[in-house]
C-alpha cells in the first residue's frame, strides 16, 4: 500500500500497543506501533534537529510507553504519553516512515535498448535532466553521456558534476589498456564475457562509467540487464533463484601485494524481498565452495549454469560500440557487461561510483522519494 502525500487523518484509535491512523486518501490503516512513535519523538529535547540524530536511546525509555491521550487536527498528531512527554507527530511525516522509499519501476530489457537516456556535456547543470539520466539508470540500469572531450580530465569533470568517484585500489579515475597493470583480463586484449564488477568488495561499485578514449579495431561493448537473465531463470526454476540467493560464495583478487576475498550471494534482495543487487563474475569466483556441504554443491551449480546461459543467451545481449566522446554510465548492481576482444591500441577511461553516493543524488533531484 502506497500512500500519498498531504492525506487527510479521518480517526485515529488506540489500541494496547498500536494506534491506528484512518485517513481518506487511502482504503488501508496506519498502524503505528507506539514505542515507535514515542523513540522518533522529534521534539527539541528528544532529537537534535540540526545533526538530524536522537538525543535519546531506547532504553531511556519505559517498555510499556503509550498515550495517555491523543488528538489529531490540521494533518498533525498530539500525544500526551504515559511518561508525560507531549510530542506532536506530522501525517506526511508519519506516511513517509511508514512505507519504503518509493523508486522508479524497474524495467527488464533484452537486446539493444533505444529507451537509455543519453544527454549533453551542456545538459549537466540541468537538474531535469541529470535527473532523467538517473531515472534511467534506475529504471534500466544503462545511460550515457556525450560530447565529452577524449580525455581522462573530462571524463572525471562531467563524472564529477554529479557523483564523488568511489575510489578502489584501481585508483580514483582509470585508465586500461593492454598492459598488465593489474592481474585482470580487463587489462589485456581479450574477449570479457557479461559480469558485474567488485564481487570481492563488500561495497560493489554502485555504478561503473566507460568511455571509449581510442580504439583501433574491435573491443565493442557488451551490455546485459541481469534482472531480466535471473526473470528467465525464474521462469525456469524458482528454486535456482532461491538457491543464488541463499548460497555465499567466495570472489577475490590476487596479485603480488595484495589477496582481496568477499563471501556474498549472487543474489541479493531489499527488505521488501524486490531483487536489489546481482552479483555476478565468473572469473574472480573463488575455488572455496565450503561451507556449502558437497552434497548440495549440485543444486548450486545447477541453478549458477542456468543464470551463466540466460546471461549469455545472445538474444539478451546489447553489443555497441562506445566512440570517444561518449560516456556510458552502467548500474553495477543490475547491469552486466563485457567486451570483445581488441587488436592494436585501446585506451579506456572510467571510474566507480558508490552505490549510496548515487541513490543520495537521486534522493536529492527527487527520483526516490
Ligand atoms: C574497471 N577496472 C578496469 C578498474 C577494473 C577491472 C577489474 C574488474 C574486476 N574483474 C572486477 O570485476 O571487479
Ligand atoms: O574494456 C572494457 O570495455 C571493459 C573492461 C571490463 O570489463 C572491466 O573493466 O570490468
Amino acid at each position: 500500500m502506497t500512500y500519498k502525500r498531504s492525506e487527510k487523518i479521518k480517526h485515529v484509535n488506540n489500541f494496547n500497543d498500536h494506534l491506528e491512523v484512518i485517513t481518506d486518501g487511502s482504503s488501508s490503516t496506519l498502524k503505528l506501533n507506539y514505542f515507535w512513535l514515542r523513540e522518533n519523538c522529534r521534539c527539541e529535547k528528544c532529537f537534535n534537529n540540526t545533526t538530524n540524530q536522537r538525543h535519546l536511546t531506547i532504553i531511556d525509555l519505559p517498555d510499556d510507553v503509550k498515550p495517555d491521550s491523543c488528538s489529531f487536527n490540521d494533518g498533525k498528531i498530539k500525544i500526551l504519553w504515559s511518561d508525560k512527554h507531549n510530542s506532536i507527530y506530522s501525517l506526511d511525516w508519519i506516511i513517509k516512515y511508514s512505507q519504503p522509499e518509493i523508486l522508479p519501476d524497474p524495467i527488464l530489457w533484452s537486446g539493444k535498448l533505444s529507451e537509455a537516456t543519453t544527454i549533453t556535456c551542456n545538459d549537466l547543470n540541468s537538474k531535469t535532466k541529470v535527473a532523467d539520466l538517473i531515472r534511467s539508470l534506475i529504471v534500466y540500469g544503462v545511460g550515457f553521456v556525450n560530447g565529452l572531450e577524449p580525455t581522462i580530465d573530462s571524463t572525471e569533470k562531467v563524472v564529477t558534476s554529479m557523483f564523488p568517484v568511489q575510489r578502489t585500489f584501481f585508483g580514483d579515475m582509470w585508465k586500461v589498456e593492454k598492459y598488465l597493470t593489474f592481474l585482470d583480463t580487463a587489462y589485456t586484449n581479450e574477449f570479457i564475457g557479461a559480469h558485474t564488477d567488485n564481487t570481492y568488495f563488500n561495497d560493489a561499485a554502485g555504478l561503473q562509467i566507460f568511455h571509449v578514449m581510442k580504439f583501433e579495431e574491435g573491443g565493442q561493448s557488451l551490455l546485459v540487464d541481469g534482472f531480466r537473465a535471473v526473470n528467465d531463470v525464474e521462469n525456469v526454476n524458482p528454486d535456482f533463484v532461491k538457491c543464488l540467493k541463499n548460497v555465499k560464495v567466495e570472489s577475490y583478487y590476487s596479485d603480488e601485494t595484495r589477496l582481496i576475498t568477499h563471501f556474498d550471494s549472487i543474489l541479493k534482495y531489499s527488505p521488501c524481498n524486490r531483487l536489489n543487487q546481482i552479483r555476478y563474475n565468473l572469473y574472480d569466483r573463488s575455488p572455496r565452495m565450503v561451507p556449502l556441504p558437497a552434497e548440495q554443491q549440485g543444486l548450486f551449480y545447477r541453478s549458477l549454469r542456468c543464470l551463466a546461459r540466460n546471461i549469455q543467451n545472445p538474444n539478451g545481449e546489447w553489443w555497441l560500440k562506445l566512440e570517444p566522446g561518449t560516456a556510458v554510465f552502467i548500474n553495477n548492481w543490475r547491469v552486466l557487461h563485457g567486451r570483445a576482444s581488441y587488436k592494436g591500441s585501446r585506451i579506456l577511461g572510467g571510474c566507480y561510483v558508490s552505490m549510496g553516493d548515487f541513490l543520495s543524488k537521486a534522493r536529492m533531484l527527487k527520483v526516490i522519494i
